[in-house]
């Protein structure tokens, strides 16, 4: 590490540290040795208090630059994020477990990129005029007031940066809660933007467990709420904010169908099946962990994909070769556990994998599953770990009806050499973001967020703005005012 994982204080409040050490203690562990790397404290009420009071009594005036002036600063953000991608990265791997060589290219990057496109977009958001013969009207758009984010453990940089540039572009104030298995990273984004000029109390970290982030949710003079999680914190956190009619963005779980047609280039739909089940120890919310391989092609499908798992590289995170890395926690790999003996025990092949490691921390190996029906659990629930289900198929009407038999809606994708095919099939999933022969992808460009029970609004792309603004209607009259008395 360039510097310690400690940090210097629990939150980040005002534009500075601060620590309240009676708040609950919450252990951040390294996943792939099992130590304790840091210690940091939950918010307690006089936190929250403190965090709630500064964030509410900065927003006005920031809402009140130009947007040029709002945009520069979160560009000078993006700018030193870049140049301190490797610290941020190794950051990220000690708070999450990722390999190095993921998080060097996706994290710190997705961060900057956010920052940069949200920078670049503030001096852009206007209102409308409109002409009502010799009167008019026109729309300002303003910001929201107060946001709160909460963020879920898997991309904890990501999830700080995919909030925040949105939120300050259009002059909101933030207060993020990063997830309590993973408190590191969002407080070197809240360090960032202040050193890149943004005022204090701007963007505000408090850490803690669910309490503090339904205390920040259930706050009146909370305006705006955003979640990455799961879709049963998703419903507290839904129901909370509707209790005071607040601005919600939802990104929540999934358990995405990924088709791969007889027609598909073999090894392209290994690579996305892989992209799509591995990457990151498979703990990523849109992954197609329901691999719809049409039936022709199934036994060669299995069998390259085997032979390409057996060149994972499976270890150090830290170890720029590592390509495969640990569970981000004991709880979270004993619950991938027990769906791997759910797939056993509900009759599903194992085709490889399915065993933890002999090593510390949390490793599992990369599992597939063959001969898996629609109504086996592993089939039905997300697993939130690398467990790929492979479930075979005959027809496109017979893959589509069982691709969308499910209550979440996050993602989907497909793999064929028929174009006609891949655009029917994108436009028939019931998903808010879908991949024809290729998985995963994030450009901040392009909005991302769920159809169904996984999600509702979306993130990044021009789309964001609307979930961070409102628009102010004013008429103006050009002549004399008649009422009836
Ligand atoms: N759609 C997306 O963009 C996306 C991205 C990443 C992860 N996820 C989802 O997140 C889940 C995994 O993350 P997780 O285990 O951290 O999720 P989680 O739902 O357990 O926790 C998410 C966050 O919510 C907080 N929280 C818990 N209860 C709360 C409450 N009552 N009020 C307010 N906040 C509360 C937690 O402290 C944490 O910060 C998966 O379901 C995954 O699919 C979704
Ligand atoms: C950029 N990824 C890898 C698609 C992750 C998006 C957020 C979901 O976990």
């Amino acid at each position: 590490m360039n510097y310690p994982t400690q940090p210097k204080a629990s939150h980040f409040i005002n534009g500075a540290y601060v620590e309240d050490t009676s708040g609950t203690p919450i252990k951040v562990i390294y996943p792939a040795t099992g130590a304790v790397i840091a210690t940091v404290h939950a918010a307690t009420p006089a936190i929250v208090e403190q965090v709630i009071t500064s964030a509410r009594a900065a927003q006005r005036a920031w809402a009140a630059l130009p947007g040029t002036e709002r945009g520069r600063i979160l560009r000078r953000a993006a700018d030193m994020m870049r140049a301190r991608n490797h610290d941020l990265s190794v950051l990220e791997t000690h708070d999450t477990g990722k390999p190095y060589q993921e998080t060097s290219v996706a994290d710190a990057a997705s961060g900057a990129d956010a920052l940069e496109y949200f920078g670049g977009l503030a001096a852009t958001l206007t209102g409308e005029h409109i002409q009502l013969g010799e009167d008019w009207a026109y729309t300002r758009r303003e910001a929201l007031g107060l946001c709160v984010g909460i963020g879920a453990w898997n991309y904890p940089t990501q999830i700080a940066c995919w909030k925040g540039a949105p939120a300050l572009a259009c002059g909101n104030a933030m207060i993020f809660k990063p997830s309590e298995t993973t408190p590191l990273c969002a407080l070197k984004v809240a360090e960032i933007l202040h050193e890149a000029g943004l005022p204090a109390g701007l963007y505000n970290v408090v850490q803690g467990m669910g309490e503090v982030g339904g205390a920040l949710v259930s706050d009146p003079r909370v305006d705006k709420v955003s979640l990455t999680g799961s879709v049963p914190t998703g419903r507290k956190v839904y129901a909370a904010a509707a209790e005071g009619i607040k601005h919600v963005t939802m990104e929540l779980g999934g358990k995405s169908p990924l088709l791969i047609f007889d027609d598909a280039d073999l090894e392209n739909a290994v690579s996305g099946a892989i992209l799509g089940n591995f990457y990151s120890s498979g703990q990523v919310c849109s992954n197609g962990t329901r691999v719809f391989v049409h039936k022709g092609i199934k036994e060669a499908f299995l069998t390259r994909l085997s032979e390409r798992l057996e060149q994972a590289v499976i270890g150090d995170p830290m170890d720029p070769a590592t390509s495969f890395g640990p569970m981000v926690s004991e709880r979270q790999m004993e619950i991938v556990q027990s769906y791997i003996t759910k797939g056993i025990e509900e009759g599903a092949r194992l085709v490889t994998g399915g065993a933890r490691l002999d090593r510390g921390g949390f490793f599992l190996q990369p599992t597939v599953f063959a001969d898996v029906t629609d109504d086996m659990t592993i089939a039905r629930e997300e697993i939130f770990g690398p467990v790929m289900a492979v479930l075979d198929f005959d027809s496109e009407d017979e893959v589509m009806a069982r691709a969308n038999a499910t209550e979440f809606g996050l993602a989907a994708g497909v793999f064929t050499s028929d174009l006609t095919r891949a655009h029917r099939v994108a436009a028939g999933f019931e998903a808010g973001t879908c991949f024809i022969n290729s998985y995963n992808d994030a450009p901040v460009e392009v909005p991302f967020g769920g159809a169904k029970l996984s999600g509702v609004g979306r993130e990044n792309a021009k789309q964001a703005i609307e979930h961070y603004s409102q628009l102010k209607s004013v008429y103006v009259r050009m002549g004399d005012l008649e009422a009836p008395f």
